[in-house]
C-alpha cells in the first residue's frame, strides 16, 4: 500500500503544495512520483536528473482554464510562459491542453514551431528582437509583443508596402510594485522591458497613421513569484483604463494580456494564493471596470509559467562528499548545483529537500547542502535536516519544475541533465542528457596554435 506523502496536497491548484501531486511512499518506505519509484529513475537515468510529472502540469492547466472560464464571461486564452521551462514534449502538452506559448527568442518561438503549437496562439516577445526572430514571427504570422520604438523602427522595414498589416501587441509598464525579488520585477517604472504609461499615449496616436501595423492588443507583466493579489487587481484596473484611451482613438483592441507571476510554494511557510483566486481577482476587476466604462470584454490572455510547471518538476541528485567543520557547520555535496539550479545563487531562493529513501524518518542533522562547482556561493539549500546520510544516497529537491532547466548553464563545463516525464507509472525521456565531448562541440582550435608545439 502506498501513502500519500505529507507534504499537504491542494489538489485544485498544485503551486500551493511543495509536491508534484501524485508523491507516495512505497512498501520500501521509497519516494514515488506519478507511480514511478525515484530510486529507479536515478539508477536507470542517472543523477543530477529533472523530473516532471505530467498530472501535476495537466491539473494546473485545468485550474487556468476552468477558472477562466468561471469567472470570466468574455473569451479567453491562457498562454505558457516558455522561459520557465522549453522543450518539445512541453509544447506538445500545452497545446493539448488549448494553451498558447509566449516566446522570447528564436530557440523558443522554434520549439513551439515544432510542438505542435498552432501559431494563432503564439507571441513573440522581448526587449531586443532580433531581425531574425521578428523575420520568423512574421513569416509564421504569429503576433509580435512590441516593447519598445525599436521594435517599431525594424518592422516598418520587414513588412512588405503592399502586405496586409502585421497584428501586434504593446507592452505596458503599468508602474506596479509587488513585493517578489528585485531582479524578477518587471512592472515598475524604471524597468527596462515596456512603455509606460507616459508614453502610451503618444505611441497609440502615432500608430493611428501606420497601415502597416495593427494593434490588437495590451499587454503588461509586474513580475514573478508574486503571493499577493493586489497587485494584478491594480494592473487589471489600469490596463482597462488603457484599453479605453486605445479604443477611444480608433485601435481595434482585442486582447488583453494580463502577463503571469502567480507565486509556488517552495517551503512549508510559503503560502501563494491559489490559481482559482488569482483569475478571480483579475477577471472581476476587468469585468466591473468594463461595465463602469461600458466597454465591450476583451479576450483575456494570461501567460504563467512557473505556477504551471514549478510545482510538477524536481531534481534528484547523488550525495557525494561531506566536511565537518566542528562546531560550526557540515556541508553535504550533490553532483549537480549551481550549473542544474541557478536560483538559489541568482535569488537566494529557498528550497525543500529529503532523502528519496528516509522520506519519513525523523530529521537529526542540520546541513549546508552544496553543489559540485567551483564557486563557494553554489548552496543548494542552507540549514537542510536531515536524516544521517551516506555518499551514494539519493536526494529530491522539490519545486524545480520552473526556471531551473531553462536557466540552466555549462559552467564547469558539466552537461546538463536529462529530464524524464512520469505519468500513470511510465517514465519518458524527453531531454537527453548532454555528454562532456558534446561540450567540445563548438571549440575551434585554430590551425595555428594546433602546430606549435
Ligand atoms: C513577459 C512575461 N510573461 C510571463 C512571465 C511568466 O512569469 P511567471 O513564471 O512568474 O508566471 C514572465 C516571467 O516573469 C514574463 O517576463
Ligand atoms: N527567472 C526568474 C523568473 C522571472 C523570469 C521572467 N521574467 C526566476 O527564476 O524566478
Amino acid at each position: 500500500m502506498t501513502q500519500n506523502y505529507g507534504f499537504g496536497t491542494c489538489l485544485d491548484s498544485p503551486n500551493k503544495n511543495l509536491a508534484p501531486l501524485v508523491t507516495t511512499l512505497d512498501r520500501e518506505g521509497q519516494l514515488e512520483i506519478g507511480g514511478c519509484c525515484l530510486t529507479a529513475l536515478a539508477n536507470q537515468y542517472g543523477t543530477p536528473l529533472y523530473v516532471l510529472d505530467e498530472l501535476t502540469l495537466r491539473t494546473a492547466c485545468k485550474a487556468y482554464r476552468d477558472s477562466l472560464i468561471e469567472f470570466y464571461p468574455g473569451i479567453s486564452l491562457p498562454l505558457y510562459a516558455s522561459k520557465a521551462n522549453s522543450c518539445r514534449a512541453l509544447s506538445y502538452i500545452l497545446a493539448s491542453e488549448g494553451f498558447g506559448w509566449d516566446a522570447v527568442s528564436s530557440g523558443e518561438l522554434l520549439t513551439a514551431l515544432e510542438g505542435n503549437m498552432p501559431t494563432q496562439r503564439i507571441l513573440l516577445h522581448g526587449n531586443n528582437k532580433s531581425l531574425h526572430e521578428l523575420n520568423l514571427a512574421l513569416k509564421h504570422r504569429i503576433t509580435i509583443v512590441i516593447d519598445n520604438v525599436y521594435d517599431l523602427q525594424m518592422l516598418a522595414q520587414l513588412i512588405p508596402n503592399n502586405g496586409p498589416p502585421a497584428s501586434v501587441m504593446l507592452r505596458v509598464t503599468p508602474g506596479i510594485e509587488c513585493h517578489t525579488h528585485e531582479y524578477i520585477r518587471t512592472g515598475r517604472l524604471n524597468s527596462k522591458f515596456g512603455f509606460n504609461l507616459n508614453e502610451i499615449e503618444d505611441i497609440l496616436r502615432w500608430l493611428i497613421g501606420c497601415p502597416w501595423i495593427q494593434v490588437t492588443g495590451l499587454h503588461a507583466h509586474i513580475g514573478s513569484q508574486i503571493f499577493e493579489l493586489q497587485p494584478h487587481h491594480d494592473l487589471a484596473r489600469i490596463m482597462i483604463d488603457m484599453i479605453k484611451l486605445a479604443r477611444s482613438m480608433g485601435h481595434p483592441l482585442v486582447d488583453l494580456n494580463i502577463g503571469g507571476g502567480l507565486g509556488i510554494r517552495y517551503t512549508e511557510s510559503d503560502c501563494p494564493p491559489s490559481i482559482q483566486s488569482w483569475i478571480k481577482t483579475i477577471a472581476k476587476t476587468i469585468v466591473l471596470k468594463c461595465k463602469e466604462y461600458n466597454l465591450r470584454l476583451p479576450r483575456l490572455l494570461c501567460e504563467p509559467g512557473r505556477s504551471l510547471v514549478g510545482t510538477a518538476g524536481i531534481t534528484l541528485y547523488t550525495l557525494g562528499s561531506r566536511k565537518e567543520i566542528t562546531g560550526i557547520k557540515t556541508y553535504v555535496s550533490v553532483d549537480g548545483g549551481m550549473s542544474d539550479n541557478p536560483r538559489r545563487i541568482t535569488y537566494k531562493s529557498n528550497y525543500t529537500a529529503c532523502l528519496v529513501n528516509q522520506a519519513n524518518l525523523d530529521y537529526q542533522k542540520n546541513i549546508t547542502l552544496v553543489g559540485k562547482h567551483c564557486e563557494s556561493g553554489d548552496v543548494l539549500i542552507e540549514d537542510l535536516s536531515l536524516p544521517i546520510s551516506k555518499p551514494g544516497d539519493i536526494l529530491i529537491v522539490f519545486g524545480t519544475g520552473a526556471y531551473n532547466m531553462s536557466m540552466s548553464s555549462n559552467y564547469n563545463r558539466v552537461p546538463r541533465p536529462s529530464t524524464i516525464l512520469v505519468a500513470s507509472s511510465k517514465a519518458d525521456l524527453i531531454q537527453l542528457r548532454e555528454q562532456p565531448d558534446e561540450l567540445l562541440y563548438h571549440d575551434v582550435v585554430p590551425p595555428r596554435l594546433s602546430t606549435l608545439y
